[in-house]
């Protein structure tokens, strides 16, 4: 076992765009290499290193010096780590990896590493094998997770007397190639970049640690070295504040760099001096490389740095840990595993101390016995563990029982240690190994629990996801409830509100109902009042004419001078009570009447009666001209009667024309009343023609009635001679001659006279009384032709009337409207009610709708919960199946389809140049590998052979 120091190296990478932009023109370097190359000036203080690399210093030189030895060692059995610390962006990835695998110059040292293990294998003796494999994982909040199966993100730290330190399930793929080791890096590098997003973290927050495993089996022998090859890339080690980091807690931003102030610890303890305890327990990262640091490692650290003034403080720092870094020793040892023959003898040894050891514990038992007993054994007879002393062992020299104490004690001491995360260092090698099992186990469960608890976070955030969903969903559909009340208050209100309004048109329709029973009444009231003004317009009319008959007659009776008839009457009467005062005066004193006088009266009287006859002549005359009268009036009358049904039928036609055709009413009126006027007009003049006729009729009959009238005055005339001749007649009965005679005489004359008198007086009667009628008629034709002309007017009025006929029309009109809005209404109603029921039916339908999605939520809800109750044994199922997967490794990546299968690689057995190149290595046949291992070993070297030619 050698023991070396860690390899420091510090690289300066160039200033970069932003530094220049800072201190234009150069970025300002403030930074002063050595001549030697092993010494770095900054802020004048000096740091030393294994060398120092330049700003222009090629990938190739940084390998060459800091590594190439490392891998040469690994291939040989030792582990070997090369670290890459400093701040972000000073250059770490570059070293390790470089800017292009492909390019020769830019290539980092992973790939050159990885080339140079190939080339090495391929220069080695034949009869070596080797297995390459890699695995790649990352860091991050001391969580370990497998970037070649980034599922695992929670792998846990186990170490064994066997492995060492090793990070359980962490899965690792054969290689046989460069190529393959490129590509599985490509994967892991692909994973790192999509859990940074997830995590939102930079890559730059991680670490990532790129294991190599070299096993070297020497064929022959059988002997078997392990080499164990880690490439770390470390997180950027500047303040979490300089990056702004954002989205973590201050106790995450704790977690990102505990591995790293840990780092900074063990290297601390490893460098002071004085510490006895390394707290490598205290990281995951310090824990995996814990042989690294301190222990069985060839190490080299890389210190990458920033040349520029811009980042001195970090570089500053950076200097300062590689410093502290660089005197860390390391007693680097190869990883042997023991060949057959070794292992036999072993073997033996290891028989023969278990033989002496069983004796040992047979002897104890048997002083043990003794002790008990109560007896003692002599302190020479005590059971030792050498054979001569072992056949005698007294029984009284035993060791008491209360000595085995400290061994429990050192069982508690373990069990503390694991809990305060240290190693007792006072175990043999037996409780070592017990206590790492232990050891192990608790991480196990440790990492069961984490696991159980990180399940139970994830089925905490899906329930607190599944409440979140059910809060919505509940929200959506208290929101959808509301809107539904909405919907239904709505409806409600609608209801209410036709409801209402039907209330209301039910109203309207009684009240239109009554409105309509009062125009009707209103309208027959109307009719009536028609009625009755036509009835007391016709009254009045009749009155009117009776009296206009009654004031005429007497004005025409007026005309008539009837005192001729009743003087001549008188006259007469006096000669009749002459003649009977004569008569009554006979004995005693007879009147002086003359035979003269009396012929006289005779002849008087015969004129009086031929007059008399020609008067009833007349008489009979103008009966008949009175009865031509009549007739023509009654022609009139007809003719009138006529007139007036078509005057009726016209206007009834003209209020049809224009109801129907509603014209222009004004001109309508207008045609009507022209032709009305037209038609009156010419009927007027007909009917005054025959008033005038009529007139001239009544005239020629008052001139007849003047002619009568002379006629009568003459007759009084004649009377008055009578009297005179009575007087005469008078005086010559006084005379006293022929006296009885004359009595006689005068007594046939008196009653004769008499007789004509009454005769006369009768005639007089029947003349006044026919006159009467005449003058009545005449009087009834005038009325009647006041009454054309009244009716004439009346037309005239009635076609200007027509507003109010048109305002009887117009209240038809809008009682046939309110009959039809009231039917209207009703059908309104009607239609409203129905409405009401088809709402209320579908009010109905919606509620049931409404319970019915109700309901089916409910048993939606219940399949639900049912479901996910299913689903989430499923998940279960399926979880558990695939971490049975994982945990047997029997499940391949899609994108990582090689490296599942062991490939042993065969020592080319000469120089570099009869190796193959990793292009070559394609024409590997895997399938045959997979058959046997002697078989396919066959087949490999073969191809080694067959390569190198
Ligand atoms: N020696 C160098 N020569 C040329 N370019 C370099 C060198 N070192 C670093 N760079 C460039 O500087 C940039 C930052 O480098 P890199 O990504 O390697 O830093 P880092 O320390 O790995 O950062 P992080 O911690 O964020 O991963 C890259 O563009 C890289 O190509």
């Amino acid at each position: 076992m050698a023991s070396n120091n860690i390899k420091v190296v510090a690289r300066f990478r160039p200033v970069n765009k932003v530094e220049r932009n800072q201190y234009p023109p150069d970025g300002r370097p403030v930074i002063d290499i050595s001549d030697t190359n092993d010494q770095v000036k900054l802020n004048n203080d000096d740091y030393s290193f294994d060398r120092v690399f330049n700003l222009d210093s090629k990938q190739e030189d940084v390998f060459e010096y800091g590594v190439r030895g490392i891998v040469d060692d690994v291939i040989s059995g030792y582990n070997g780590t090369v670290f890459a610390y400093g701040q972000t962006g000073s250059g770490k990835t570059y070293t390790m990896m470089g800017s292009d695998i492909d390019d020769n110059n830019s290539k980092g040292i992973i790939p050159r590493i990885t080339e140079q293990i190939f080339e090495s294998i391929l220069t080695s003796p034949p009869n070596m094998e080797y297995l390459v494999k890699v695995s790649y994982m990352e860091i991050y909040m001391e969580r370990i997770r497998d970037l070649l199966s980034p599922s695992n993100d929670n792998l846990q730290v186990h170490e064994d007397k066997l492995r060492g330190v090793y990070v359980k399930n962490l899965s690792d793929y054969y290689v046989g190639d460069a190529k393959e080791v490129y590509e599985i890096m490509r994967q892991g590098s692909l994973a790192r970049a999509v859990s940074s997003t997830n995590m939102n973290a930079e890559s730059s927050r991680s670490h990532s640690i790129f294991l190599i495993s070299i096993v070297q089996k020497n064929i022959e022998t059988g002997s078997q070295k392990t080499g164990n090859l880690y490439l770390v890339d470390l997180a950027g080690s500047e303040k979490i504040g300089k990056t702004g980091a954002t989205g973590q807690t201050l106790e995450e931003a704790k977690k990102i760099n505990k591995s790293l102030s840990a780092l900074g610890m063990v290297i601390n303890a490893l460098t002071d001096g004085k510490s006895t305890h390394i707290p490598y327990r205290d990281s995951k990262l310090t824990r995996i490389l814990q042989e690294s640091l301190g222990g069985n490692s060839r190490t080299t650290l890389i210190v990458n740095c920033s040349p520029s003034e811009y980042n001195v403080d970090e570089t500053v720092s950076t200097l300062r840990f590689g410093m502290r870094a660089k005197s860390i020793k390391n007693s680097a040892r190869v990883n042997t595993e023991l060949s057959p023959a070794e292992l036999k003898n072993l073997l033996k040894k290891s028989q023969r101390d278990r033989a002496i050891y069983e004796e040992f514990v047979n002897a104890l038992e048997a002083e043990l016995k003794l002790w008990r007993s109560g007896l003692t054994v002599p302190k020479e007879e005590w059971a030792t563990k050498e054979p001569s002393a072992k056949e005698n062992i007294p029984l009284n020299n035993l060791i008491p029982s209360s000595q085995s104490k400290p061994m429990i004690q050192n069982i508690d001491n373990t069990r503390e240690e694991v809990r305060t995360n240290t190693i007792p260092t006072n175990l043999d090698k037996d409780e070592r190994e017990d206590f790492l099992k232990y050891e192990n186990e608790l991480s196990d469960q440790l990492a069961d629990k984490e696991k159980a608890v990180s399940s139970l976070e994830r089925v905490l955030k899906e329930l607190r996801d599944e409440l979140e969903f059910y809060k919505s969903s509940h929200q959506s559909i208290n929101e959808e409830n509301s809107n539904f009340q909405t919907q239904l208050s709505d409806l409600r209100l609608q209801f209410e509100r036709l409801e209402f309004d039907n209330k209301d048109n039910i109203i309207n329709m009684d009240v239109l109902r009554d409105r309509n029973a009062e125009l009707t009444a209103s309208v027959n009231d109307l009719n009536k009042s028609l009625e009755e003004a036509k009835n007391a317009e016709k009254d009045s009319l009749a009155e009117d004419f009776e009296k206009k008959k009654a004031e005429k007659m007497a004005q025409m009776m007026a005309k008539f001078d009837a005192t001729g008839f009743s003087e001549k009457n008188d006259t007469l009467r006096d000669v009749l009570s002459k003649l009977d005062e004569i008569d009554i005066n006979e004995n005693s004193d007879r009147s002086g009447l003359t035979s003269d006088d009396l012929s006289t009266i005779r002849r008087q009287l015969i004129e009086m009666q031929s007059l008399t006859r020609d008067s009833q002549d007349k008489l009979r005359a103008s009966e008949q001209d009175n009865k031509a009268l009549v007739s023509k009036r009654e022609e009139v009358e007809t003719r009138l009667h006529s007139l007036e049904s078509e005057f009726e039928e016209l206007l009834e036609k003209s209020i049809k024309e224009e109801e129907a055709n509603n014209l222009d009413l004004q001109e309508s009126i207008n045609g009507i009343k022209e032709k009305l006027e037209a038609q009156y007009n010419t009927k007027r003049e007909k009917v005054e023609i025959e008033v005038n006729d009529l007139r001239q009729q009544i005239e020629v009959k008052n001139h007849d009635v003047k002619t009568l009238k002379d006629e009568v005055k003459t007759m009084n005339g004649l009377n008055d001679e009578l009297k005179r001749a009575f007087a005469v007649t008078s005086a010559g009965i006084e005379g006293g001659k022929n006296l009885v005679d004359s009595a006689k005489d005068l007594e046939r004359t008196r009653k004769s006279l008499a007789s004509q008198l009454n005769e006369f007086e009768g005639m007089k009667k029947s003349l006044m009384k026919d006159l009467q009628d005449r003058c009545e008629k005449v009087v009834e034709l005038e009325i009647e032709l006041d009454q054309y002309k009244e009716q004439y007017a009346q037309v005239l009025r009635s076609t200007n009337n027509k507003a109010a006929q048109k305002k009887m029309a117009f209240l038809e009109r809008n009682l046939e409207q309110l009959t039809l809005v009231q039917k209207g209404l009703v059908d309104q109603n009607q239609s409203l009610k129905k409405e009401v029921a088809i709402a209320e039916r579908k009010l109905l339908t919606r509620s049931e709708r409404i319970s019915n999605l109700e309901q089916l939520l409910q048993e939606a809800d219940k399949r639900l919960v049912i479901s996910n109750a299913k689903f989430e044994g499923q998940l279960q199922a399926v979880r558990e199946r695939l971490e049975q997967a994982r945990s047997q490794k029997a499940s391949t990546t899609a994108s990582i389809n090689f490296g599942r299968i062991a490939k042993p690689l065969r020592g080319g057995g000469g120089s570099g140049s009869a190796g193959p190149s990793p292009t070559n290595k394609k024409t590997i046949d895997l399938s045959g590998i997979a058959d046997n291992d002697d078989g396919s070993s066959t087949k490999r070297a073969s191809w080694f052979f067959s390569a190198g030619k």
